[in-house]
Formats: C-alpha cells, sequence, structure tokens
C-alpha cells in the first residue's frame, strides 16, 4: 500500500492538513496522538521515562507531567534523545499495526513533527511537506498552546530547518494564510489515487 509521510516544522497547519485528507476517507496515523498515548499505557515505558526523568514525570493520577519533561529535554538535545530513543520504537509498533488494520484504503497516511529527524520517512514511499514563515507559525502556536514565543523557537530550534525539509519532500502544501489550503490537498489526493493504481 501507498505510504505517505506528511511533515512540517512546529505550527506548520500539518495536523489541519490531516484532517482534510481524512475527510477524504484516507486513514491518517498521528505520531504525536500515539506517542502521547503509548507514554500513559505502556508500563515498561513508564518505567524507563521515570527511571530517566525521575518521578516527577507522572502525576499521581497517571498523567504525563508535559511541563516537567518539556523543560528538560528542549533545554538539552542529549536528553531528547534520549526521550526519543525510548518513545519512538513503540510509535513505530503502532504504525505498523495502523497499516495492517488499513488494508482496503488506497493510501495511508503517516503524519510526524520529526518524520526526517526520526528517519521515519524512510518507510514511507513519498513524503509531503506543509510550510509556513515562522512568524505565522509561531503565532499560531502562541494562541493554540498559550506557551510563549521563546518556548516555541526552543522547539523550533530541535527540529530540521524548513529549507531543509524541503530539499527532501517530494510534495508541499504552501499554508500560508495567502494559498487556498483544500485546493492543494485535493490535487495531492488526485495525485496520490493515481500512483496508488499503479503500485
Ligand atoms: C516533551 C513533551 C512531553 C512535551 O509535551 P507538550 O504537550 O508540551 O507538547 P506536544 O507533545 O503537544 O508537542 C508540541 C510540538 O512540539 C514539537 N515536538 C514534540 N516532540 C518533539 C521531539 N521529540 N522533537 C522535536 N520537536 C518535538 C512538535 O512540533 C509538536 O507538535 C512531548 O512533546 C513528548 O512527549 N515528546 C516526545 C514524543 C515525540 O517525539 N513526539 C513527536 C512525534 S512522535
Ligand atoms: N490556514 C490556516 N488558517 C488559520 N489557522 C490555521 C491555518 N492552518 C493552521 N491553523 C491553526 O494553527 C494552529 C497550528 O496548526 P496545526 O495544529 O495543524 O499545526 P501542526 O503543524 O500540526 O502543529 P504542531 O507541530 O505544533 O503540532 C492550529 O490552531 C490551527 O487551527
Amino acid at each position: 500500500m501507498l505510504k505517505i509521510g506528511l511533515t512540517g516544522n512546529i505550527g506548520s497547519g500539518k495536523t489541519t492538513v490531516a484532517k482534510v485528507f481524512e475527510l477524504l476517507g484516507i486513514p491518517v496515523f498521528y505520531a504525536d496522538d500515539e506517542a502521547k498515548k503509548v507514554m500513559v499505557t505502556d508500563a515498561i515505558l513508564i518505567d524507563a521515562i521515570k527511571q530517566a526523568f525521575g518521578q516527577k514525570s507522572y502525576f499521581a493520577d497517571g498523567s504525563l507531567n508535559r511541563k516537567h519533561i518539556a523543560a528538560i529535554v528542549f533545554n538539552n538535545p542529549t536528553e531528547l534523545e534520549k526521550l526519543n530513543a525510548l518513545v519512538h520504537p513503540a510509535v513505530f509498533r503502532a504504525f505498523d499495526k495502523l497499516e495492517a488494520n488499513a488494508k482496503g484504503a488506497p493510501y495511508i497516511i503517516r503524519e510526524a513533527a520529526i518524520l526526517f529527524e526520526s528517519g521515519s520517512y524512510k518507510t514511507c514511499d513519498r513524503t509531503l511537506i506543509v510550510t509556513a514563515p515562522l512568524e505565522k507559525r509561531m503565532a499560531r502556536v502562541v494562541e493554540r498552546d498559550g506557551i510563549s514565543q521563546t518556548e516555541v523557537q526552543k522547539r523550533e530550534a530541535r527540529q530540521m530547518p524548513e529549507e531543509e525539509k524541503k530539499k527532501l519532500a517530494d510534495d508541499i502544501i504552501i499554508n500560508d494564510d495567502i494559498q487556498l489550503v483544500i485546493p492543494q490537498v485535493v490535487a495531492l489526493h488526485s495525485q496520490y489515487l493515481s500512483l496508488a493504481n499503479t503500485i
């Protein structure tokens, strides 16, 4: 089955784009959501996170102390690598399951903020990047998450620059509030359906 990797830096609008593909009937795997799920359900992973980042990593009710972990990993690249090495294998396994369950679909989408950085693009047949100017991306995330511009910048600094990703990606959607997003998604959907028919 044709697999499309969908990415974009923080606040680019990749989740928004993914939702449009879903409306067109395409199964989408959200790596971020899956990471959130396994980090509170996988007992071995939970233990490993506590060992690495302290007991404060979880609240008494079992939910993840996201602020505590974010403060550690987005201030120290080595700590972020440690967290990625713990979480990503479980996310990769979940994607394999989704793929197995989506046999009837013409193609599937794997949405991930760090598709290129994590190497998961290698499991995709094509890659699609959503782009937007940095100022717009920052403003969107500040509005959506209520975090400061500095916090957004720290995360952006841990991601491969958008310009580099644009060179690696096969397809692009420009989400700059000037060009319309839905027609761009529909055009790519037709292209992917044709490609899926040739596989
Ligand atoms: C550190 C955590 C707890 C912070 O949680 P928080 O609720 O503040 O942020 P959230 O998860 O909603 O992420 C917001 C954005 O931050 C950026 N971001 C998140 N994880 C990463 C990462 N590993 N590397 C670079 N950027 C990241 C992305 O642009 C993401 O969309 C959380 O991001 C996390 O557990 N990250 C590790 C899991 C992971 O790699 N997720 C990303 C896709 S698999
Ligand atoms: N074209 C647009 N017009 C207006 N608002 C938009 C547009 N695209 C995205 N947004 C808004 O900007 C915010 C960021 O978009 P979205 O969550 O899709 O980005 P993302 O790339 O998935 O971000 P992250 O990497 O932080 O998870 C959301 O609140 C979304 O509703």
